[in-house]
């Protein structure tokens, strides 16, 4: 386990799935506080009564607003930035949303924790920004260009700056594993967009052990991506078919605005220079300096014998192999006892 004793922790965008879980895992750590900061206060409420837990604090603010993020970063050792827009329909429509909150938003939060000297700041990132076609997968590979430049200007400074990639969060809110648990409640036929388009599948605790991996081992600039598996979308509804033991039709509805056939987590040019260590990658980041003559005539050699690290070129689970996976879910797990209850 990370070493987080007596340490002060501040989770951006804390009252998520994604902070909730991250307590859970650190709760026992012996922090010396955890600071939630969001932009809810309802939220906030109901997470400080569920939790009843002294050495947790909670802070109202909006990372697009560097005075209060500066309020809550003081004596911070360890900040974990999940704050962001994530949903991909909302931030295509509406940009600048996303660019004021990825991007404006976690400069904020890197330079804040550089001027009060905050050991370590690993930013929440998306395989979505890699290849980015998406506003919400542009402005996470800002974010990420971002840290690297601060970690460039502070290389000599006392607060590292990592970021990781995320696949996808497998029965994240809004995502297409509770929709089709929900359409086979309703006895609704299942819409599938393209059964041949991939996804990385990754758990919520798999995506805890990345960000505290990525504290742990993080140097000046680093990008940390956890390896995993993937599947096409027609054997994922195909799985949760068999696991709820029905065979509902399947709609195609075309692929959605902004969607990719396939996820990259890590290009060849990134993993020519990646560091394999086991279940992670390391991409360190390019740290030439600000000379351009480098750039543009000491390029590197080229990565034409890797191929990107794909949710096509990954490992491929099969129908069966995705059930397991599922069955592993606590909350896909509990829909079908109830809906096993409600059939028996
Ligand atoms: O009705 C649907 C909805 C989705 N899909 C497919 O299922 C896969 C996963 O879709 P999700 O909506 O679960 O995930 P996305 O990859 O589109 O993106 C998800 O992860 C992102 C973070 O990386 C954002 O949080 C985003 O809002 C969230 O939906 C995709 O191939 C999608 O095309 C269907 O087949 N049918």
């Amino acid at each position: 386990m990370t070493n987080l004793q007596d340490k002060t922790i501040l989770i951006t965008g804390g009252t998520g799935s994604f902070g909730h879980k991250l307590l859970d895992n650190v709760l026992t750590a012996g922090c010396r506080e955890i600071r939630i900061f969001s932009r809810d206060e309802l939220k906030q409420e109901q997470m400080r009564i569920q939790l009843n837990e002294p050495t947790v604090k909670f802070y109202l603010g909006d990372i697009r607003d560097r005075e209060s993020i500066d309020g809550a970063m003081k004596g911070v050792d360890l900040v974990f930035h999940a704050g962001a827009l994530k949903q991909v329909p909302s931030c295509e429509f509406f940009p600048m949303q996303a660019v004021m909150t990825n991007v404006i938003g976690s400069h904020n939060v890197i330079e804040s924790a550089i001027s009060h000297g905050v050991r370590s700041v690993v930013c929440l990132g998306t395989d979505k920004a890699v290849y980015p076609v998406n506003a919400m997968g542009m402005t996470k590979a800002l974010m990420e260009k971002i840290a690297q430049a601060a970690s460039r200007q502070n290389m000599s400074g006392d607060t590292i700056i990592s970021s990781v990639r995320y696949g996808n969060v497998m029965y994240s809110r809004g995502s297409v594993i509770p929709l089709f648990v929900e359409q086979i409640k309703q006895g609704k036929p299942l819409t599938i967009t393209d059964p041949q388009m991939t996804r990385f599948l990754m758990s919520l605790q798999t995506a805890i052990e990345l960000v505290l991996f990525a504290f742990e081992h993080a140097r000046q600039g680093d990008i940390f991506v956890r390896k995993a598996p993937a599947c096409t979308v027609g054997d994922l509804a195909q799985a949760v078919q068999n696991l709820f033991g029905v065979s509902t039709p399947v709609t195609s509805i075309g692929i959605r605005h902004g969607e990719k056939m396939y996820e990259a987590l890590a290009s060849r040019e990134e993993l020519q220079k990646a560091e394999d260590m086991g279940d992670y990658f390391r991409i360190g980041m390019d740290d030439r300096d600000l000379n351009y003559a480098k750039y543009v005539t000491e390029g590197e050699q080229a990565a034409a014998q890797l191929v990107d690290y794909t949710s096509d070129s990954t490992q491929r689970l099969s129908v069966s192999e995705v059930e397991a996976l599922l069955l592993t879910l606590p909350e896909l797990r509990a829909e079908l006892a109830a809906f096993q209850a409600r059939g028996a």
